[in-house]
C-alpha cells in the first residue's frame, strides 16, 4: 500500500544544513496498524508530513498504492491526499463554527459526490463513531474524547486507504486514551491501515508494528516488535 525506499529529508538554510531524515526502507501493508515512536526532534513531523504528502522530501522514491507520488503537482497531491488518507490531529482541528455533521462533511465537499452520498457517508461515520444522536451539536459542547471521536469519523467518512494519526491521544487523559485507541483498532480489524505517531509506548504496543526515529534514523524496533507480538 505504502513504499518508501531511500527517503531523506535535508533543510537547507543559508547557514545551517539539518539532515532531518537519513534514507530509509519503509513498506507498510495494507490492513497494518503500524505506530511511530521517538524522542522529540527526532523527526517523526518531518516523516509524517511526508507520508500524508504535506513536505517534500529531498532523495527517494515514495509509492501510495504503486503510484508514484514523486512528480505530481501540487494540485494531484493534494488530491491523493484527500481522496486516499484520513488525518487524526493531537488538537482534533474541528470547526468550532460547524456543527458536527457539517465538520464531517467538510472535506467531502471537495470530492464528487452528491449531497444524498455526502448524508449517507457522514451519518455512517458518526455512526461508526457512536456519535450519530450528536450531530447537530456543537464541538465545544464535548468531551475532549467526543471531540476526536468527531475528527475520527470526519478522517473515515472519504474511505481512505489509510489513516494517519499524530498523537491521537496525546490531549486526552488515560481512559479517554483508551477508548479512542479501542475505536482506532476496531477501524482498523474493519480494514482500514492506520499510521500513528506516539510518545506513549503503552498505546504504541498496541499496534502490529512499531517503527522508532532516532536523530533521524528510522529503523524497525525488532525488540518492541517481538514483545508485542
Ligand atoms: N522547516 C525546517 N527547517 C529547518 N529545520 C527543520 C525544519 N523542520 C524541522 N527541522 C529540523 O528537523 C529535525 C526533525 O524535526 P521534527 O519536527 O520532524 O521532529 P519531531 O520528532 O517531530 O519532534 P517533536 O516530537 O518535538 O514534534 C529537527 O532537528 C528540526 O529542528
Amino acid at each position: 500500500m505504502l513504499k518508501m525506499s531511500n527517503i531523506a529529508k535535508i533543510y537547507l538554510t543559508d547557514t545551517v544544513k539539518t539532515q532531518a531524515l537519513q534514507p530509509f526502507n519503509l513498506d507498510i501493508k495494507a490492513g497494518e496498524f503500524v505506530a511511530v515512536v521517538g524522542p522529540s526532534g527526532s523527526g517523526k513531523t518531518t516523516f509524517l508530513n511526508i507520508t500524508g504528502l504535506l513536505e517534500d522530501y529531498s532523495e527517494g522514491s515514495y509509492f501510495l498504492n504503486d503510484q508514484d507520488v514523486t512528480d505530481l503537482s501540487d494540485r494531484q497531491k493534494s488530491r491523493l491526499r484527500n481522496e486516499q488518507i484520513g488525518f487524526i490531529f493531537q488538537s482534533f482541528n474541528l470547526i468550532p463554527e460547524l456543527n458536527l455533521f457539517d465538520n464531517v462533511e467538510m472535506p467531502l465537499r471537495y470530492r464528487k459526490f452528491s449531497a444524498k452520498e455526502r448524508k449517507n457517508r457522514v451519518v455512517d461515520a458518526l455512526t461508526k463513531v457512536g456519535l450519530v444522536n450528536r450531530q447537530a451539536h456543537y464541538p465545544q459542547q464535548l468531551s475532549g474524547g467526543q471531540q476526536q471521536r468527531v475528527a475520527i469519523a470526519r478522517a473515515l467518512a472519504g474511505s481512505p486507504s489509510f489513516l494517519l494519526a499524530d498523537e491521537p491521544t496525546g490531549n486526552l487523559d488515560s481512559s479517554m486514551a483508551d477508548g479512542i485507541m479501542s475505536l482506532l483498532k476496531d477501524i482498523n480489524t474493519a480494514g482500514t491501515s492506520i499510521l500513528m505517531v506516539t510518545h506513549d509506548l503503552q498505546q504504541a504496543a498496541k499496534a502490529d508494528r512499531i517503527v522508532e526515529i532516532r536523530d533521524g534514523v528510522l529503523t524497525e524496533n525488532e525488540s518492541i516488535n517481538q514483545v508485542v507480538a
